[in-house]
């Protein structure tokens, strides 16, 4: 069976690895593309390659008019959440790439999802050693209760924390243990340099660094008495990583009915 996909954000710096990379799976192909910018070009011309016959939507409601299985979203953190709706009630399976979504509305997606009767998988970070990042992190937070996020990022980037931070930062609310820490509430000075508290619970310390020089990088620091442990992933200035990655998730969404977080949850 060829998976028909929908590519959103189809010119943008992920959007343009992925339109090869797709057309170049055997079990794959584009069915359409949408970015506001470029509508009525050819979408394999604006990505360098030949042309494929799939021309660029405006938007993605004129899109999801030609038949297709899954949406793949690399767009804008306040374009997404409508996005992945509108997907859902039309029928289409969803791969959530783009940040700026957290624990409600991926709720919110999630009950859509079942109502409908599709799959959506969302991941903060779809490379493979940021996955890694998580999986260790949530591996140390059953030893060590004291835990904060760090999230470094280029001084444009529109959200904040990133997507990478915010889905650890949540993960690790649901599994850590009480902090040591003295709560915020109780600090003197200026509280809010302690970072926001995000997830479930007391949640976890996140702090947002937005700083020109930086591309993507987020480190979990673990406390004990006389000993730290820093995990940390880097990325770098190529959209490469998060192509394997969504790969899978366009070719196992099918297979899942609401929401996933994270691309750890399909990689054993
Ligand atoms: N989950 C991951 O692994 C991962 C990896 C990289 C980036 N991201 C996230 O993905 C998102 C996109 O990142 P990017 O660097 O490719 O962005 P980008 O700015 O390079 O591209 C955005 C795309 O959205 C399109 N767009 C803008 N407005 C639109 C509209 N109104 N309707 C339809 N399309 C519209 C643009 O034309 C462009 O094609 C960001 O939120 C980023 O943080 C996630
Ligand atoms: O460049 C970005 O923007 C990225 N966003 C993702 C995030 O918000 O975590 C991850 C990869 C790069």
């Amino acid at each position: 069976m060829t998976i028909r996909v929908v590519m959103a954000g189809a010119t943008g710096w992920v959007g343009k690895a992925l339109v090869p990379a797709i057309g170049a799976q055997g079990d794959m192909a584009l069915a359409g593309a949408v970015s506001r910018s470029s509508a009525g070009q050819d979408s394999g011309l604006l990505v360098g390659m030949p042309a494929n016959g799939i021309t660029v939507s405006a938007s993605l409601a004129e899109a999801l008019e030609v038949p297709s299985d899954v949406l793949v979203d690399y767009t804008k953190p306040h374009l997404v959440k409508d996005h992945a709706l509108l997907a859902i009630e039309k029928g289409r399976h969803v791969v959530i790439g783009t940040s700026g979504l957290g624990a409600t509305d991926f709720g919110e997606i999630d009950a859509a999802a079942r109502a409908n009767r599709v799959g959506v998988i969302a991941a903060g970070n779809f490379s493979i050693t940021a996955t890694l990042m998580k999986r260790f992190a949530l591996m140390a937070a059953k030893y060590v209760p004291d835990v904060e996020v760090i999230d470094y990022a280029g001084a444009k980037k529109p959200d904040a924390p990133s997507g990478t931070a915010r889905e650890l930062a949540e993960a690790l609310a649901d599994v850590r243990k009480a902090s040591t820490a003295r709560p915020v509430s109780e600090v003197s000075g200026v509280p809010g340099t302690r970072g926001a508290a995000v997830g479930s619970g007391e949640g976890v310390q996140v702090h947002a660094l937005r700083l020109p020089s930086y591309i993507l990088s987020c480190e979990a620091l673990f406390g004990l008495p006389d000993e730290r442990l820093t995990i940390r992933h880097d990325a770098g200035s190529s959209a490469a990583p998060y192509v394997a990655g969504t790969l899978l998730a366009i070719r196992r969404v099918h297979e899942i009915t609401g929401l996933v977080r994270g691309l750890d949850a399909l990689m054993d």
